[in-house]
C-alpha cells in the first residue's frame, strides 16, 4: 500500500484545500517562499507541465478513453498541482475563490445569456447571432 491518502471526495472543498496549503507551506517554513509572484511563476509552471502531457497528441476525445490508467493518475498530479497553486495564490492575496468564482459565474450567465443562439468564428471566438 502507497503511504499516499485516498481523499474522501464528499468532503473536498475550496476551503480544504487552501487550510491544506497553508498547513503545508507552515509545517516546512515555507510561508516566506509564498510570495504573490512566486505562486504565480510556480501555477505557470504547472500549467506548462500540464500542456506536456497534451503536446503532440492531436485533438483527443472526452473522457480520454485510450489513455492507460497511468497516463491518467499523472494528469491528476499536474491538475492538480495548478489547482493548488492558484488557491494558495488567491489565499495569499485575500481573494475569497469560491465567492469570486461563482460571482464570474453569474457575470458569465450576464454576458453570454442562454437565450441567445451563439457561433463560432474561423478563430474558434464565441460570437452571438442577431436573431
Ligand atoms: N515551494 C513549494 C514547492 C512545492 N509545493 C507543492 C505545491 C505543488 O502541488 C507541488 C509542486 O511540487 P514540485 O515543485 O516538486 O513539482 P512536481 O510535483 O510537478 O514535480 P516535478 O516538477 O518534479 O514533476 O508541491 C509548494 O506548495 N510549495
Amino acid at each position: 500500500m502507497s503511504g499516499v491518502q485516498q481523499a474522501d471526495h464528499q468532503t473536498v472543498s475550496l476551503h480544504l484545500l487552501k487550510q491544506k496549503m497553508a498547513d503545508f507551506a507552515k509545517e516546512r517554513d515555507w510561508d516566506r517562499f509564498h510570495s504573490p509572484r512566486n505562486l504565480l511563476l510556480a501555477m505557470v509552471g504547472e500549467v506548462g507541465e500540464l500542456s506536456e502531457i497534451f503536446q503532440w497528441k492531436g485533438e483527443v476525445p472526452r473522457g480520454l478513453p485510450d489513455w492507460k490508467e497511468e497516463e491518467k493518475v499523472h494528469l491528476g498530479e499536474e491538475l492538480s498541482d495548478v489547482l493548488l497553486y492558484l488557491v494558495r495564490l488567491s489565499d495569499i492575496c485575500g481573494i475569497d475563490l469560491g465567492e469570486a468564482a461563482l460571482r464570474k459565474v453569474e457575470l458569465n450567465a450576464i454576458k453570454y445569456p442562454a437565450s441567445k443562439k451563439y457561433t463560432t468564428n474561423t478563430d474558434g471566438a464565441v460570437q452571438m447571432c442577431d436573431s
